[in-house]
């Protein structure tokens, strides 16, 4: 508390919220593609295919509108607590840019800003390479404030609580509330070699499997335990992959959630909630990836299937950035802040280790690593 009795957010002076952008109209998708994929060797045929995923939605992606409700959400958020923290918006792949955003920040005199990324999971594509954004926008912004970036938060109760409501609304909208439902729960499929190198390299070496797949585990578990809890029934449930992409030589993690629905029919199972648990919003690969692609393959396959909700902005998840904040201004003004965290793996650290998620194309600097 500050002498005003509100929570002391020192030494901060703003919130960056760090998203991965969308196009706003049907001139912005190839440059926005082309944004995403320089240097990435996708395949044109991939890029056409995602082209017209947004092209379907008018080539708008709803992903920026999202991320400016988080931001109205959190200025009243702030407010309403006595927060006196300005929320700025930056993008990685479209307006606003990053690097326009820290230029207003410098221009606004903030010295020292929280970060907050709509990616919950370390991987380099998840994690790594917003920091190495991050490098990049400081580097070429003259006066660019100080940044932290707030640590991972797919196992805070502020993100495990709204999706665990949302599995249970879903189920409420199955036949006999979905009493032998799978709960599959969905995230973006990465390269192999991507995921078995995320996380810290001594994490990597006692656990093999990388944290991106071990982080997205423990949080589908928690989930799915609490579901039991709230029933009183155990849905089995499975975790696999979306939004595959890259050259098809290369692996990718595994199953894709259209063929898992089809294994599943095979199995008998008729009913289904698809729970999207490694994406914070319903951006793209929400909307097109699961609500239209797999749920034609469900229907198809004459599975019953409905989709959960995502954090968006419901209040805890607000709640959760805003804790996130005040855990971190805590803890750089040397107290010793709780950190909420639901399930094994505990909180994890504020600053990245040193070497975790390597970028596949060679090292490259990022900001908010143990080695930075
Ligand atoms: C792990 C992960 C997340 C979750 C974490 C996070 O949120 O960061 C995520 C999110 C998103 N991915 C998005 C869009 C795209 N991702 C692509 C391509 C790729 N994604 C990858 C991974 C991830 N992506 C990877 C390894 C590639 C291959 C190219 C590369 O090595 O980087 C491509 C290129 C075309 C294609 O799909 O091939 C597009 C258009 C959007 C915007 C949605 C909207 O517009 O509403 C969002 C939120
Ligand atoms: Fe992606």
């Amino acid at each position: 508390m500050n002498p005003a009795g509100h929570p002391d957010a020192t030494p901060y002076d703003a919130l960056l919220l760090l998203s991965f952008g969308g196009p706003e109209k049907p001139e912005d998708v190839v440059p926005f593609l082309e944004n995403v994929t320089r240097g990435r060797g996708i395949p044109r045929e991939r890029l056409e295919e995602v082209g017209q995923h947004y092209f379907l939605f008018g080539g708008r992606s709803p992903i920026n509108d999202q991320n400016r409700a988080l931001v109205a959400a959190l200025e009243k958020d702030f407010a309403d607590q006595g927060i006196d923290l300005p929320v700025y918006f930056g993008n990685r792949n479209w307006e606003p840019y990053l690097a326009d955003t820290l230029s207003a920040m410098a221009a606004d005199g903030v010295g020292r800003a929280a970060v907050f990324t709509t990616s919950a999971y370390s991987s380099w594509s998840s994690c790594r390479q917003y920091r190495e954004n991050l490098f990049d926008a400081v580097a070429q912004t003259p006066g660019a404030p100080r940044l932290d970036r707030l640590r991972q938060y797919y196992n805070h109760p502020g993100f495990i609580g709204p999706v665990v409501d949302g599995c249970l609304a879903a189920l409420g909208e199955l036949p006999e509330n979905g009493d032998t439902a799978r709960l599959v729960f969905v995230t973006h499929s990465i390269p192999t070699a991507m995921a078995e190198t995320s996380g810290a390299p001594e994490e990597a070496r006692a656990q093999p499997r990388g944290a991106y797949v071990r982080q997205h585990r423990s949080a589908a578990d928690e989930v799915a335990a609490r579901v039991r809890q709230a029933t009183g029934r155990a849905h089995r449930h499975d975790l696999v992959y979306c939004s595959r992409s890259g050259d098809p030589s290369t692996p990718w993690l595994e199953p894709d959630v259209n063929d898992h629905l089809t294994e599943l029919a095979s199995d008998g199972v008729s009913m289904v909630v698809l729970v999207p648990i490694g994406f914070v919003s319903d951006h793209m690969e929400v909307i097109y990836d699961l609500d239209t692609e797999a749920m034609a393959t469900a229907e198809r396959l004459g599975i019953t299937a409905v989709r959960a909700a995502t954090a968006g902005v419901d209040p805890r998840f607000v709640a959760m950035v805003r804790d996130l904040v005040l855990e971190r201004a805590a803890a750089e003004r040397g107290e010793q802040p709780t950190r909420p965290a639901v399930g094994s793996l505990g909180a994890g650290p504020d600053l990245c280790g040193a070497g975790c998620c390597p970028n596949p194309r060679g090292p490259r600097p990022a900001l908010c690593g143990a080695d930075s």
